[in-house]
């Protein structure tokens, strides 16, 4: 990777933005120059890279022509707005929100899982990162499918507030905090109390009753993995944890499989971290969060069925679930396409 490239970065001041700022740095990904964007509000002030301040700049000025890279973490309508724009301009977009993820023509993209998916790039200019939740199950899942074939998948989720920004992160620390001295909790932000609670609702309900959050786990696991007749049920909850996102995932094969097989099928898989001793299990805190990998502990026989197998998966969100996965998607696209 000797060529460098010009790289705007949308939403720069968010909880997205501001990770991948850092680990665009981390894994010295090769930048000529960095534009960090928001909007007017935050225009102006500065972005640390590199041990040098970098002036924000307002997105609704800036000139696309200037990079041939784009990472958008600025929520849907920012990115419906200025993707097609870039992307005209010559930029390559890898946007992390889901605005254009269930189009047919856009990659939709976990290296370790799918990157012959990048190849249609070219398409529209434009690349999605997929949902949190989806990422780090499919990461898990992806060589249990292909040496036996998923049937179903069960998935409860345990999703952390830093999934809604960062202003969700503050409404835990304050409702917490006004819980422990006696005040009256403020609940804006979310549905109900999530301060020693749990809400089983993310995103929006859709007609069927399920949730957006749950629905987008069921449409992109069948385009990443490039198979609509896997069976997935979800339902994702919201939990009082600041970062890391854990799932209980039962699969059903079709054929019968052994949890010892899944052990040795996923140590060897990219990006995935074992825990073979039951006792040994990871945690959003204590093993996810500040890393990229997919930790997947109690994987155990289905006691109810025979092709069953159960497994706990925590990963860190923001990380492995967004930043991460989309400078890994640059790494490959400047790797082998640009
Ligand atoms: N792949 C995934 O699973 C995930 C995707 N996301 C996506 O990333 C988005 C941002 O998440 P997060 O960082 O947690 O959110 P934050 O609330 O922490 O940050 C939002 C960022 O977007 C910027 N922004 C907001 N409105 C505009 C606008 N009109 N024009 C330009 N910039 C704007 C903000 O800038 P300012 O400082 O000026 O307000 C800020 O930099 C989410 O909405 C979601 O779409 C997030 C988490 C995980
Ligand atoms: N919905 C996720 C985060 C997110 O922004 O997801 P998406 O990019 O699919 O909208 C969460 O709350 O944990």
């Amino acid at each position: 990777m000797s060529q460098a490239f010009d790289v705007a970065v949308l939403g720069a001041t968010g909880l997205v933005g501001k990770t991948m700022i850092e680990i665009l740095e981390e894994r010295n990904f090769p930048i000529g120059t960095l534009y960090p964007l928001a909007s007017e509000r935050s225009a102006g002030g500065t972005i640390s890279y590199k041990g040098k301040d970098i002036e924000v700049l307002n997105a609704d000025t800036f000139d696309w022509q200037k990079v041939q890279l784009g990472f958008f973490s600025a929520g849907g309508s920012v990115s419906e707005k200025f993707a097609p724009i870039a992307a005209e301009a010559g930029c390559v977009v890898i946007d992390n929100t889901s605005q254009f993820r269930y189009e047919p023509d856009i990659p939709l993209v976990v290296p370790e899982v799918n990157p012959h998916a990048l190849a249609d790039f070219r398409n529209r200019n434009i690349i999605a990162n997929p949902n949190c939740s989806t990422i780090q199950m499919v990461v898990a899942l992806k060589p249990i499918h292909d040496a036996v074939g998923i049937d179903r998948i069960n998935v409860c989720t345990y999703q952390s507030v830093s999934g809604a920004g960062k202003s969700a992160i503050d409404g835990l620390a304050q409702q917490t905090a006004s819980l422990m001295n006696g005040r009256e909790v403020n609940t804006e932000g979310f549905s109900r109390q999530i301060a020693f609670n749990a809400i089983p609702q993310i995103d929006v309900f859709l007609d069927n009753d399920y949730t957006k959050e749950e629905m987008k786990m069921v449409w992109e696991t069948h385009k990443i993995l490039g198979d609509d007749t896997i069976r997935v049920n979800p339902t994702a909850v919201r939990v009082p944890v600041f970062y890391g996102h854990g799932e209980a995932v039962h699969i059903e094969a079709h054929q019968p499989i052994d949890a010892e097989d899944v052990k040795r099928l996923l140590s060897e898989a990219d990006g995935v971290t074992v825990y073979e001793n039951p006792e040994d299990f990871p945690t959003q805190v204590s093993s996810a969060s500040g890393n990229d990998s997919v930790h997947v502990g109690r994987i155990r026989n289905d006691i109810s069925h025979p092709n069953g197998v159960n497994l706990w998966i925590v990963s860190d969100n923001v990380r492995k679930g967004a930043a991460t996965n989309s400078v890994q998607i640059a790494e490959v696209l400047v790797r082998d396409y640009l």
